[in-house]
């Protein structure tokens, strides 16, 4: 009984703090023989290739070599010969500056071999007689420095040959990621380059398990890294482990599976950090359908070959991958247009100048000929992969990424058609990332929503949604995460989503500029973006269009944006339109009322309104429901309304009328009306000599208001009271409609006459209604039913994504 067991670089650079690396090598060897393969302690490679760069470039380099003597440090284990090598080389290369490949392998070499003795020497310490191997004996490569391919037969053969001279050693020990050639010249194996080490050597010395060591519990449904919400998978079989390795999840490497199959050798990833978790199982054992993980290949490159003149050509395909295949070159994801000939493949982007160069070579006389026009490199890409994907279902992340304003400029699939891979503009990957995991793993979908004005209803809705969070996300998988609160003065930003502390976690403001928004969000790669608009200014809705061209979904409780003028509101749904954006606004009209949505309806289902008229103000609603009835006189009734908050801070803004024009242009607009604010019919309800008195003159003198008022109260019937009604009218398929507010006598037992509180009503009628209309009556006015009436635009928004 015999494993090979494997250990990563921050698996070793945590022996540093503790011994659990040991303790874990000692308890496998109570039951099993074992090969250990170690990589380079830590971040040793990427040090090594720091020193040689900054060597290279003639730069001090002293501070990064004793970090990196720090770091492979340990007491009673000579490592001098190993830094000699390193500091002759970091010389030679200061000097020249420059180096090969070559030199590049024989110096992070070094890393391996350093921590393979240093294993060997701790585990001797421990008495547990380990016996170092060194894997640049046994490893035989070609001579392409850097990611040399492994000659099998002769790793074989010597494997064999030194295992079996070792057969009564319990516990070998030797560094992953490294060969030599034939010649004896010492090569590597490509970065994460260990794995595949230890997966030949399972192979070969045919263990029952391979056990890889890392720092995280197994491979997960997306590098948990960049994905928080990511899942580890229990079980994978070869064929999706081989995918998802050589589309770049770094756990594996791209050619660790393949040795695995012919002998069937379980591999089981494990965190050396959490023995309590039992990682990712790899075997030959099958496993459900469905969408398995999410991996990203970073450093590549996208070449475009174009070349009209080669349509209906046999062989250009077979010329472009032998001129590669001659120079090593091999290319990840192909994809192919069949009208014009075009063809765009992904490179490693060291590999991308080299590719045009030979393509230029290989089709000069096509150049020439004017066959091939272009051969051209895009660097700025990452290759997406979602492991497990069919095309049968792909249309929904599809549609996630187009909605998240994220376009990927190629696709393509794999032929058995369980693999497709998106090719993504680098600076979008993480939200694409974060979109697709979102909708494929059914985990919660995260919904990011910036609230500008935390007011009264902003203040309360903040609130309602914070409660909520939990039991949406429950229930309906949905995380209303709120991201950033803005006021008139300040914007402040929580990436974690503010909670029910929300108002004390303001220390830091931003100054407020309505672009930081935009701009963080796409810092933090941010997704399914919502702007909630609480204010009632104008700066805010003038700049929907930037937001909605930025990937945001508007809701608004603000009625600006759809009472500017008709061209402003065209220009907005256009915008929306071109960039597949919503924006509801269901507040508008008679707050937590479902009016707006109705009669989008009825309008839609070609139902001919021709009528609507109603009491819109819940303001003007309550006073004059009041006032009708009541023995008060009129400048009692307006106080009462004022200091129970009904009233805007300067009653006036309600008494003039415009709120509820307003309203009615809004619902006119949703008839496809094109009427202008100016072109209503508005009674101002204060008489002229109040008008331009300040806010306080004013409320000081009310009582001078009476007057007027009782005028007009004393021409009511005994069965009459007063409402200030908004109606709209006219010859509704014209484009214009007749809208007008006024203050009007109606029989106290019509619908408008029972009308109570502070309700609003509207009568909508209808061709087929006749002139019994629909009617929508109830609360139409108050922070608490706003609030819940844009909380359910932004889930109705939410629930789209
Ligand atoms: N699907 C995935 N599941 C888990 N980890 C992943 C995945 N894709 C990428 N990774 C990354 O792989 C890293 C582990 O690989 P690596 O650093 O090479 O480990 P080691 O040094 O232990 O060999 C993790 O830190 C994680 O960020
Ligand atoms: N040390 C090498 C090889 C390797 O496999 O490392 P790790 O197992 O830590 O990914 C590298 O950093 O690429």
């Amino acid at each position: 009984m015999s494993k090979v067991l494997k250990f990563g670089g921050k698996s070793l650079a945590s022996l540093h703090q503790n011994n659990d690396l040991l303790n874990i090598i000692e308890s496998y060897l109570r039951t099993s023989s074992l090969i250990v393969v170690v990589s380079a302690i830590g971040n040793t490679t990427d040090l090594l290739l720091e020193l040689l760069n900054k060597a290279k470039n003639n730069q001090a380099y002293s501070e990064e070599l004793k970090t990196l003597k720090e770091l492979n440090f340990y007491p009673k284990i000579d490592t001098t010969s190993h830094f000699q090598l390193i500091e002759n080389i970091l010389q030679g290369v200061s000097l020249i500056q420059d180096y090969s490949t070559k030199v590049q392998d024989l110096l992070l070499a070094q890393g391996e071999l350093i921590s393979s003795k240093v294993v060997t020497e701790l585990l001797t310490q421990k008495e547990l007689n380990a016996v170092f191997v060194d894997s640049t004996q046994l490893i035989k490569t070609d001579a392409y420095f850097s990611a040399a391919n492994v000659n099998e037969t002769l790793t074989e053969l010597n494997t064999k040959e030194v295992f079996s001279k070792l057969s009564d050693k319990k516990l070998i020990v030797l560094g992953g990621f490294i060969g030599s050639t034939i010649d004896g010249e010492i090569t590597t194996l490509g970065r994460n380059g260990s794995n595949l080490t230890a997966a030949l050597i399972a192979k070969f010395t045919e263990v029952e398990e391979f056990l890889n060591f890392t720092h995280v519990d197994g491979i997960y449904t997306a590098n948990p890294e960049w994905v928080s919400s990511a899942k580890r998978i229990e079980q994978l079989n070869y064929s999706e482990a081989n995918e998802l390795a050589t589309f770049g999840a770094s756990i594996l490497h791209a050619k660790t599976i393949v040795p695995l199959i012919e002998k069937k050798i379980p591999l089981r990833i494990l965190n050396t950090l959490n023995p309590e978790s039992t990682g990712t199982l790899i075997s030959s054992e099958p496993t459900p359908n469905g969408v398995k993980s999410l991996t990203v290949l970073q450093n590549v490159a996208l070449i475009n070959f174009h070349g009209k003149g080669l349509l209906g050509k046999v062989g250009v395909d077979a010329r472009i991958f032998t001129a590669l295949a001659k120079n090593n070159i091999s290319v990840s994801v192909i994809s192919q247009g069949s009208s014009e000939r075009g063809l765009g493949f992904v490179v490693n982007a060291n590999d991308a100048v080299a590719t045009k160069q030979i393509l230029e070579q290989e089709f000069a006389p096509d150049f020439y000929t004017k066959d091939v026009e272009n051969i051209s490199i895009n660097n700025d890409i990452t290759v997406v992969s979602i492991i497990g994907q069919d095309l049968k279902s792909f249309h929904k992340p599809y549609s996630a990424l187009v909605k998240n304003g994220i376009v990927p400029i190629l696709f393509n699939n794999s032929i058995s058609g369980k693999n497709i891979s998106l090719i993504i503009e680098k600076s979008q990957f993480k939200k694409a990332l974060h979109v697709i995991h979102g909708q494929i793993f059914g985990v919660n979908k995260t919904v990011n929503l910036a609230i500008v004005g935390k007011g009264t209803v902003g203040s309360v809705l903040i609130d309602q949604i914070i409660a909520s969070r939990t039991p949406i996300a429950e229930r309906k998988n949905i995380d209303l995460n709120i991201f950033a609160i803005a006021n008139s003065k300040s914007v402040y930003f929580n990436n974690n989503g503010f909670d029910e502390h929300w108002t004390t976690e303001f220390n830091t403001p931003n100054p407020n500029s309505l672009s930081s928004i935009i701009d963080y969000a796409k810092e933090h790669h941010l997704e399914n973006l919502i702007l909630v608009d609480n204010t009632a200014a104008e700066s805010l809705p003038k700049r929907y269009t930037e937001f909605i061209d930025n990937g945001f979904d508007i809701v608004s409780s603000n009625k600006i944006a759809n009472t500017l003028s008709f061209e402003f509101y065209q220009n907005l749904r256009e915008t929306l339109k071109k960039n597949q954006k919503h924006y509801l606004y269901e507040t508008n009209v008679g707050a937590g009322l479902p009016l707006i949505d109705n009669i989008q309806l009825l309008h839609l289902s070609g139902e001919s309104i021709t009528k609507i008229k109603g009491v819109f103000s819940g303001t003007l609603s309550f006073i004059f429901n009041k006032f009708s009835i009541e023995e008060k006189p009129f400048s009692e009734v307006l106080r009462d309304a004022v200091s129970k908050g009904f009233t805007e801070p300067d009653p006036r803004d309600d008494l003039s009328g415009t709120d509820v024009a307003r309203k009615l242009l809004i619902l006119a607009r949703e008839l496809d009306l094109q009427n202008e604010l100016e072109e209503i019919d508005i009674q101002n309800l204060i008489p002229e000599d109040f008008q331009s008195l300040t806010v306080s003159e004013f409320l000081d003198q009310l009582e001078g208001l009476n007057d007027y008022y009782n005028r007009i109260k004393q021409e009511l019937e005994p069965n009459e009271v007063l409402r200030y009604v908004g109606e709209l009218s006219g010859d509704l398929q014209q484009n214009k409609g007749v809208l007008e507010t006024k203050l009007i006598k109606v029989d106290k037992n019509s619908p408008l006459g029972q009308l109570s509180g502070s309700d609003s009503i509207f009568e909508i009628y209808t061709e087929s209604y006749g002139d019994r209309p629909i009617i929508i009556q109830g609360a139409g006015a108050g922070a608490n039913v706003t609030a819940r009436g844009v909380f359910g635009d932004i889930l109705r928004l939410a629930e789209k994504k």
